[in-house]
């Protein structure tokens, strides 16, 4: 089966021009002068929008046990509803059960992935456990195309590493070509600031943000990054979300170390005074790091242009607000954190575009091809060019629409955007080759979605 799209404007990281783009089976065949002749079984006219190559979500959470819940996502209706927004390579994180092995926690992510998944998706691993077996396991888990691990400097007694398990797993990075990436806040700190306001009484959702402040976030960053300078080990810092963070994101790279991060649509758009919400409707906003004070935002969007902040990812890890968000009425540290976000990503990014702070070519480096890059998918994805996967997205830049719980299609029952009138929006995705949405409507199925195995980082950016 081939396709040709015809009188679109091709967006590539690098640069934007006029071309007809061929997709023959699953990959890119060719890029035409736009108007040329050409034999295909299908032609669609995408005159006035953009073909860019199709999103990479490098941070959600599926069907993730958190909290004593899970998320809300399954591979399944999550990796739908990344389609439906542009999305057509997740990311997900496997997550070590203290006590097991980090390849019975692969083998336990792929039962739930495989054959489930309507587009392509990889894994990194959260390595909760560090022990001799799993700093050994990390060799199996990159021979089997999963070589980027997370490590938390918060929640002590679940996830927490101390500095020299920390220590212990980058050494290894730096020994394997493996990336580290870092949930950065000081979690011991936090743990006494949160004991004490429940003392006093104090258990809305707002102090979730409130015992969490952004100094331990900064503080933590910079620890994280003096333990993978000792270590010569390359860092990449997940979900950033304060200027104090990025300071010292920004001050590392000025001295030429291997420091990268990402923030979230969240932390560009939303702020402290969403989790302070009447009622319990702050709920809806907790997830860690927390929203911050909106005075914020404009630093993360200086770190987009500058590239102190290379990719946008999602930290999709929904949890419905009748029933699991409630766990935390009266005590916030019992609201499972996290905020849904996967089917939105593309067009939030897209409002950064349309409001002048990034380029569209940055908007798809940001959105494609850097965690392409980063996390040794490129090539392959992440850019719009022959031998590519056929991961292509026709995009609307004039369409407006508003974001909405009631026509998104997250298996969450809140949208964190809710109300917000967008430019902007996914009109057909191919995901390697196959139309997967067209028309307004959703043409994919279950299983088309493969695991992409993926090669050890070049470091590219
Ligand atoms: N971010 C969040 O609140 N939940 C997901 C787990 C994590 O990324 O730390
Ligand atoms: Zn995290
Ligand atoms: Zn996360």
């Amino acid at each position: 089966m081939s396709t040709l799209i015809r009188n679109g404007l091709v967006i590539n990281a690098t640069g934007s021009h006029a071309a007809d783009v061929l997709i023959d089976g699953e990959h890119i065949a060719a890029l035409v002068t736009t108007g040329f002749e050409v034999q295909a079984d299908e032609v669609i006219d995408a005159a006035g929008k953009y073909v860019i190559p199709g999103g990479i979500d490098a941070h959600t959470h599926m069907e993730m046990p958190f909290g004593g819940t899970q998320s809300a996502d399954t591979f399944e209706t999550g990796t739908t509803a990344a389609a439906w927004g542009g999305t057509t390579t997740i990311v997900d994180f496997a997550v070590q059960p203290k006590g097991s092995s980090l390849l019975s926690t692969l083998d336990r992510w792929h039962s739930k992935a495989d054959g489930n998944c309507a587009v392509d998706y990889g894994f990194h691993m959260i390595i909760s456990d560090v022990t001799d077996e799993s700093l050994k396991e990390m060799d199996s888990c990159i021979a089997a195309g999963v070589n980027s691990f997370k490590m938390f400097m918060a929640y002590p007694g679940v996830f927490y590493a101390t500095d020299g398990e920390i220590l212990r797993a980058m050494q290894k990075a730096r020994e394997t070509g493996a990336t580290i990436m870092m949930h950065a806040e000081n979690g011991i700190a936090i743990d006494q600031l949160v004991a004490q306001a429940l003392a006093s009484g104090l258990g809305d959702p707002v102090q979730h943000g409130l015992t969490r402040p952004p100094e331990l976030e900064g503080e933590a960053t910079s620890r994280a990054i003096q333990l993978a300078k000792v270590t010569g080990s390359p860092l990449y810092i997940v979900h950033l979300s304060a200027s104090q963070a990025l300071d010292a994101v920004t001050a590392a790279r000025d001295t030429g170390q291997n420091v990268f991060a990402e923030t979230c649509p969240q932390y560009l758009y939303l702020s402290l005074e969403d989790l302070a919400r009447p009622g319990f409707e702050g709920a809806k906003y907790v997830a860690s790091p927390p929203l911050r004070p909106k005075e914020h935002q404009s630093s993360l969007w200086r770190g987009l242009r500058t590239n102190d902040l290379s990719v946008v990812s999602t930290d999709h890890c929904p949890f419905c607000f009748k029933d699991q968000k409630q766990l935390g009425v009266g005590d916030f540290s019992k609201i499972p954190n996290g905020m849904p976000g996967v089917e939105h990503r593309v067009d939030l990014l897209h409002q950064g575009v349309v409001k002048g702070e990034i380029t569209r070519e940055r908007w798809v480096e940001i959105v494609s091809t850097t965690p392409a890059r980063m996390f040794g998918m490129y090539p392959r994805k992440g850019v719009i060019a022959p031998g590519a996967d056929a991961d292509v997205v026709i995009y609307d830049p004039k369409a407006s629409q508003t974001i909405s719980a009631e026509t998104h299609h997250m298996a969450v029952d809140y949208s964190a955007y809710e109300g917000f009138e967008v430019t902007g929006k996914v009109d057909t995705v191919f995901s390697r080759g196959r139309k997967v949405i067209a028309d307004g409507a959703y043409h994919g199925s279950t299983g088309h979605g493969r695991f992409v195995s993926r090669d050890l980082n070049q470091y590219l950016v």
